[in-house]
């Protein structure tokens, strides 16, 4: 069991070129369930668990009406600082609209309102007069089906950087580094220069986590990040989630309990709308304090 621990830290905290899980991804489609479920066991979240982490986004009594439609009744969450929080719940509960709320995506969608305070560096989130373009640096998003751009890999991940109107060395350095900090860059450095569209799914999700790492936020958010991956490539996005939060806080949606369980050390119950119970991860699934939240975790709904 310890060497088992050292050998998940070695390989986290060592070039990414040398990790067992890169070589499982070059027989991405035929590693077997007790491949998966050995490295999986390696993941543990209540190792590096930090339940006096300082609060990065502080949420309180937030309200979210799509028109005349409420889809989010006074919901208070402290986001913890570099710790993931994993936000579950059945579907339509309101997870991805609450995801949404942290970087004003939901703005995008015409009569929508927000209520209540998202606290970020001491601002409030939901204020009109946030820059939003600013935010959205600050807090990056990485979507449900990855959605790299008809673009050269490079191009992808400089993207936001040419926006910036940073120097080609400064692209070229962050490129690189986001690619690596990724988990892709010994994939494709050979080939940055060809089309994004390409790379394999996993790949384009790692490619999508490396485009919103080059402008540096603080925050990551992910909804669902791996429906659309196969089980080995969703195990590299859970490792590389466990490698990024050293350096960000990270809110992921996830339908999948296990999911939560193997990679966020806090997770908020949603259920119609509302945050049930929040917890270290950890107490949620063995101790929940709502009955409700018993209910759902023990497959009795959703
Ligand atoms: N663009 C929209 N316009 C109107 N209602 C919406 C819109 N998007 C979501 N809703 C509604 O808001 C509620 C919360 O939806 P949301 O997508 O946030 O839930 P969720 O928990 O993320 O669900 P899922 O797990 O299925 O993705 C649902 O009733 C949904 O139908």
């Amino acid at each position: 069991m310890e060497n088992q621990h050292q050998e998940r830290t070695r390989v986290v905290e060592g070039n990414y070129q040398v990790r067992p899980l890169d070589q499982m991804g070059s027989r991405e489609n035929t590693a077997t369930a007790s491949d998966v479920a050995r490295h999986m066991g390696e993941f543990d979240p209540t190792k590096t668990l930090n339940a006096s982490a300082g609060t990065k986004v502080d949420v309180r009594n937030a309200n979210f009406f799509y028109g005349p439609k409420q889809a989010l009744y006074d919901v208070s969450l402290p986001l913890r600082e570099r710790q993931v929080t994993a936000l579950i719940g059945p579907s339509g509960c309101g997870k991805s609209t609450f995801l949404r709320t942290l970087n004003r995506m939901n703005d995008l969608i015409p009569n929508t309102r927000t209520e209540g305070e998202a606290i970020f560096d001491n601002f409030n989130i939901y204020d009109k007069k946030t820059d939003v373009v600013l935010l959205r640096q600050r807090i990056g998003m990485v979507f449900q089906r990855p959605n790299p751009f008809p673009k050269s890999i490079f191009e992808n991940v400089a993207y936001g950087l040419k926006v910036q109107g940073k120097s080609p060395k400064v692209i070229k350095e962050r490129v690189e580094a986001s690619l690596r900090g990724a988990a892709l860059w010994d994939e494709v450095k050979d080939r940055l220069n060809t089309s994004a569209l390409g790379l394999s799914g996993g790949q384009q999700q790692r490619l999508c986590i490396a485009r919103a790492l080059a402008v540096e936020p603080e925050v990551l958010l992910m909804d669902e990040p791996c429906s659309a991956l196969d089980p080995i490539a969703t195990l590299k996005i859970e490792e590389l989630i466990t490698d990024l939060v050293k350096n960000y806080t990270i809110v992921i949606v996830t339908h999948n309990m296990q999911q939560a369980s193997r990679v966020s050390h806090f997770t908020g119950f949603f259920l119609s709308g509302k945050l049930i119970e929040v917890a270290p991860t950890v107490n949620l699934f063995e101790r929940p304090r709502q009955k409700e939240t018993e209910d759902y975790i023990s497959g009795r709904f959703g």
